[in-house]
């Protein structure tokens, strides 16, 4: 379930009121999301538009704090043509509210859902899009460090040792050690960086249109989003869209399209090219890490539902035993 707390239609109308929104229509509990509250609005400002969708989220950790680079970021990148959701101002200028005693933010709903087993055309739309996120955040000009970067995998590592078995602990270790002398090196340093989404698996892209024909819609869900390497990023992406689930083996094929696909709109320096078999096993155990500490140490009272943590100790052995170099295949030089 995914409404923690109730919002009546009085509560959601006076909001609605104040960002412009216009009357309430429809007031709907979405049922999955793990994290927030969330619900679908529908509103009509009586303009002669008809009715228009909105997703209304009340922030059940993330605090007021935390947020505005979050909601400033969608907003930047939304103002900028990239689709996703667009955070909406009250008269006054603001995007983070209050509802209910908590943060809430209303956003413009995407149309569609999402591709769980994707293919190399919906690898390809999301590369090319990712490039295009990438470019746009240039100028944004607020700054977060991505918070489940490398301090935070230091920290966590020696938390989640006590539960592992020697095996895992040998591996984890050795991959923290090759990844902290990796962070260091002066190649890493010069990696470009901007804001990153850093979480953007397939729960978290909208596509729609007719099977085999679907547009991508939008990303969502960018409550991991910081400032990293843009190649982080797109590791990531690749550890979820481009590999086989129970094996957690690469698809070549999916991969090369995707990686060419945000090749063609920023092309990938030399370094990038070459630190991407290393970076695919930081998003490994980013994620790795992150699972074995929601599911050995589930914090208090929370609502998160843990993930299964062995897929990614699987996709981090396979990124170090299969090490993966992508070609560049046009002819142009890296
Ligand atoms: N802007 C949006 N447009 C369309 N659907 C959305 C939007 N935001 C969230 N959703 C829907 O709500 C679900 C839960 O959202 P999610 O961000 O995953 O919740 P949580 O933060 O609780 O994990 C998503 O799977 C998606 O179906
Ligand atoms: N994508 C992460 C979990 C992050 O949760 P989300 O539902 O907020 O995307 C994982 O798979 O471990």
């Amino acid at each position: 379930m995914a409404v923690f707390t109730d919002v009546t239609a009085g509560d959601a109308g006076q909001l609605s009121a104040r960002l412009g929104l216009g009357e309430v229509i429809e007031l709907r509990g979405i049922t999955s999301g793990i994290e927030n509250t969330n619900y679908f609005l529908t509103t009509d400002r009586g303009d002669g538009r008809g009715p228009q969708q909105w997703v209304l989220t009340l922030f059940e950790r993330l605090t007021a704090d935390q947020l505005p680079f979050y909601l400033h970021l969608m907003k930047h990148l939304a103002q900028h043509g990239i689709p996703v959701p667009d955070p909406q101002a009250d008269a006054a200028g603001e995007i983070l509210h209050t509802l209910c005693g908590k943060p809430a933010a209303v956003v413009d709903k995407l149309s569609g859902g999402h591709q769980l087993a994707p293919s190399v055309w919906h690898c390809q739309q999301v590369g090319q899009m990712l490039a295009r996120m990438h470019l746009a955040g240039r100028d944004f000009p607020m700054h977060q460090p991505n918070l489940r970067g490398l301090p935070w995998w230091q920290e966590t590592v020696p938390v989640v040792l006590p539960f592992m078995t020697a095996p895992q602990r040998a591996l984890i270790e050795q991959e923290l050690a090759f990844q902290t002398d990796l962070a260091h090196s002066p190649a890493h340093a010069a990696l470009p960086r901007g804001p990153v989404h850093a979480d953007l698996f397939r729960d978290n892209v909208m596509f729609d249109g007719l099977p085999g024909h679907e547009k991508l819609t939008g990303f969502f869900d960018f409550y991991f989003a910081g400032v990293d390497t843009w190649l982080f990023d797109l590791a990531v992406c690749l550890n979820d869209w481009c590999i086989a689930l129970d094996t957690g083996r690469l698809d070549e094929v999916r991969a090369d399209a995707f990686v060419s696909a945000y090749d063609r709109e920023r092309a990938l320096s030399h370094d990038e090219i070459r630190l991407l078999p290393a970076m695919l096993r930081a998003g490994a155990l980013r994620f790795w890490t992150s699972r074995l500490w929601d599911f050995h140490l589930p914090r208090e009272a929370s609502m998160l539902k843990a993930h299964d943590p062995s897929h990614f100790e699987r996709v981090l052995r396979e990124r170090v035993d299969n090490p993966w170099h992508w070609l560049r295949s046009d002819g142009r030089p890296d």
